[in-house]
C-alpha cells in the first residue's frame, strides 16, 4: 500500500506520464494486432463465403453455438478432397497457425508484457482480460490448431512430393497437381521457404527454380536479399558463373556491407575472368536431374512410385494372370490379381464392404498416434514412416473378430487371437496425410526385435505373412511398391495385397522389401492384419525343397 507515505505518493506522481504514456501504446499496439487479426479473418471467411473451403459439419451462418448436424457423405468427400491437395492442406496449416499465435500467444505475451512494465511502479494492477467466450472456445480448441512442426512437416511433404513425382515448379505454386487446382496458390513467400527446404536437402535444381519463382514478384520482402543469395551460389555451384554472378551482384546491391556477399562475388568474378571461354550456362538440365547424393537407394522406389515400370522379365509379366481365389466357404470366390510369382504377390478384389471400411475408420480416428518404426522395445518416430496409426482388437467388437475371421477364411491361414500366443496382430489401421509415405522396409522381424515383442505374440515365430486392407482408393501416388521386384500396386478401394514374408524353407525374404509411396492428392487409409508363424504349421507347410514356392503344393 502506498496511502499511508507522501514519499510514495511522490513516486506516483513522477511515474504518472510513463503510466499513460505505456498504457496508450498499449492500446495502440492491441488496435493494431486486432486490425491485422481483422483482416485476416475477414479473407477467411470470405473464401469460405465463397465456397472455396468446404464448412465444418457443424457451420452454422449464426455464431456461438455449435449444433452438429447430418451431413451427406457428398460433404465429407468434398472436404477430403480439400485437405487431400497439398496446397489446401499446407495453406491450411499456415493460416490457421498464424491466427492461433496472433490470438492466443500474442495476446498472452501482451498481457505479461505490459504487466511487467508497471511491476516498477510498485504493484499497480490493471485487469487481465476477463476469460471470455472466445478464450474458453479457443481453449478447448487448442489441441486442433496447427503448430511449428505441422508447419515445416507440410513444406517436408511437398518437397517430397516434388522431388517423388517431379513435380514442375511453376504450376505447383499456382496450386495445381497433376491437374488438379487448390483452390489458392502458393505466396511467394511459401516459394522462398520451399526452395529453402529444397536447399537443404541437395535438390539443387528445384531449390534454383522455387528461388526464381519467390523472386518473381518480389522487392522489399525481408527474405529478398538472402533468396538472391542463396540463388547466385546455387547457380555457381552448379558452373553457371555468369548467371550466379548476375544475382550475387543484385545480392550485393542490396546489402553491400555483407563480407560473405561480398566475398561470394569477388569468387565468382574471379572464375568468371579464369574460364573466359565459357560463357554459357552449362545449368541446363531438368531439375530432377541435379539429384542430391543419399536418393541413390531410393530412387527405384521412387521410380516405381511414379508408375514407371522398368526391368521386369517381359516373360513373367506375360505370365501374369488373374483368378478366382476359393475361401474355405465353398460358396464364396474372390478375384485375385497375380503381381508377382515368387514370392507370391497378389491383390484380392472386393474382400470388405463399405461398411465395414467405415465402422473400421471410425473406430480407429479416436486413437490414432503419430506411426512408429523399429524394434518394439525402443521404436520411434521416423521420417521413414509418415502417417497416423491405431491399433484394433478383435476382442473390442464382434464386427472387428469377423474381419479377422474372414482374413483366415481368405488366406487359408489362422488368424486366432488369444492373451498369448496368437496366431495373428490386431488390425493396424493406418492414415496417411499429405505426402504420407512408408519407405522401403520389410514387414518381418530381426532376430532381436523378436524377442521385444508384447506377451500376446511372444515366441510366436515371425510375420509369416501380411494381409492389407485398402479402406479408400489413393487420387494420385500412395501406390505400394516392391523396388527390389518393380513391382507397384495401387490402392484400390475394398481390395486387399497378400504376400508371404518367410519362404516356404522358413527363411525370411528380402524380395518382400515394400513401401507406401507418398500421398499426392486424396487420402490414404490401410488395414494390416499381419499372420504369425505359429497356428500356420498345417495351413501352409513347409516345403519339400528348399526352393518350393506357393504355387508349390
Ligand atoms: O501403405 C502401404 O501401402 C504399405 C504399408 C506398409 O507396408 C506397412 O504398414 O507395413
Ligand atoms: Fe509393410
Amino acid at each position: 500500500e502506498m496511502f499511508s507515505s507522501t514519499r510514495q505518493l511522490i513516486k506516483l506522481l513522477a511515474a504518472e506520464s510513463r503510466i499513460l504514456t505505456a498504457a496508450e501504446d498499449f492500446i495502440t499496439q492491441e488496435k493494431e494486432r486486432l486490425q491485422s487479426l481483422k483482416d485476416q479473418l475477414k479473407l477467411i471467411r470470405k473464401r469460405y463465403n465463397e465456397g472455396l473451403v468446404p464448412r465444418s459439419p457443424d457451420y452454422q451462418e449464426t455464431r456461438g453455438y455449435i449444433v452438429p448436424l447430418p451431413e451427406p457423405p457428398e460433404v465429407e468427400a468434398e472436404r477430403v478432397d480439400y485437405v487431400g491437395h497439398p496446397v489446401n492442406a499446407y495453406n491450411l496449416i499456415k493460416t490457421w497457425h498464424s491466427v492461433s499465435y496472433q490470438i492466443v500467444e500474442q495476446s498472452r505475451l501482451n498481457q505479461r508484457g505490459s504487466l511487467a512494465q508497471y511491476d516498477q511502479v510498485n504493484e499497480c494492477p490493471i485487469p487481465l482480460l476477463s476469460p471470455t467466450d472466445f478464450h474458453d472456445t479457443m481453449a478447448s480448441l487448442s489441441t486442433s490448431m496447427p503448430t511449428q512442426t505441422d508447419i515445416s512437416g507440410s513444406i517436408d511433404a511437398i518437397v517430397r512430393l516434388q522431388e517423388t513425382y517431379e513435380l514442375p515448379t511453376n504450376s505447383t505454386a499456382d496450386g495445381v497437381v497433376m491437374g488438379t487446382h487448390a483452390s489458392g496458390v502458393l505466396s511467394s513467400r511459401d516459394c522462398y521457404v520451399i526452395a529453402r527446404k529444397a536447399e537443404e536437402i541437395r535438390q539443387s535444381g528445384f531449390a534454383i527454380q522455387w528461388y526464381e519463382k519467390a523472386l518473381e514478384n518480389s522487392y522489399d520482402e525481408w527474405w529478398v536479399k538472402d533468396a538472391f543469395y542463396r540463388l547466385g551460389t546455387l547457380l555457381k555451384g552448379l558452373a553457371s558463373y555468369e548467371r550466379g554472378l548476375g544475382y550475387l551482384r543484385i545480392a550485393q546491391e542490396m546489402d553491400p556491407e555483407n563480407r560473405t556477399v561480398v566475398d561470394m562475388v569477388a569468387s565468382a568474378e574471379n572464375t568468371v575472368d579464369r574460364n573466359e571461354n565459357f560463357t554459357a550456362s552449362t545449368y541446363r538440365k531438368p531439375p530432377h536431374e541435379y539429384r542430391r547424393y543419399h536418393v541413390g537407394w531410393l530412387s527405384d522406389y521412387m521410380k516405381l512410385c511414379r508408375g514407371e515400370h522398368f526391368d521386369r522379365d517381359p516373360e513373367v509379366v506375360k505370365a501374369l494372370y488373374c483368378t478366382y481365389r476359393y475361401g474355405i466357404l465353398p460358396y464364396l470366390r474372390y478375384n485375385e490379381e497375380i503381381f508377382n510369382f515368387n514370392p507370391r504377390i497378389a491383390l484380392i478384389y472386393n474382400v470388405i464392404k463399405n461398411r465395414d471400411i467405415n465402422m473400421l475408420k471410425d473406430k480407429a480416428t479416436a486413437g490414432l498416434s503419430s506411426s512408429r518404426v523399429g524394434d518394439p522395445a525402443k521404436s520411434k518416430l521416423s521420417n521413414e514412416r509418415i502417417s497416423k496409426t491405431s491399433w484394433l482388437w478383435d476382442t473390442e467388437d464382434e464386427r472387428i473378430f469377423k474381419l479377422s475371421k474372414q482374413v483366415a477364411d481368405i488366406t487359408g491361414l489362422s488368424t486366432q487371437y488369444s492373451t498369448l500366443h496368437s496366431h495373428a496382430e490386431p488390425f493396424q489401421l493406418v492414415n496417411y496425410g499429405i505426402g504420407g509415405q512408408y519407405q522401403p522396409h520389410f514387414d518381418y522381424y530381426e532376430n532381436d526385435m523378436l524377442r521385444n515383442v508384447p506377451a500376446f505374440i511372444q515366441d510366436t515365430g515371425d510375420r509369416v505373412a501380411t494381409f492389407m486392407f485398402y479402406l479408400s482408393s489413393v487420387k494420385a501416388g500412395g501406390a505400394t511398391v516392391f523396388p527390389k521386384l518393380h513391382v507397384r500396386i495401387p490402392a484400390v478401394k475394398g481390395a486387399a495385397a497378400f504376400w508371404f514374408n518367410i519362404r516356404r524353407s522358413g527363411d525370411r525374404e528380402p524380395l518382400t522389401q515394400h513401401a507406401g509411396c507418398p500421398v499426392l492428392l486424396g487420402e490414404k487409409w490401410v488395414a494390416n492384419k499381419w499372420i504369425r508363424e505359429l497356428g500356420q504349421e498345417y495351413n501352409r507347410p513347409c516345403g519339400l525343397t528348399p526352393e518350393a514356392t506357393d504355387f508349390d503344393y
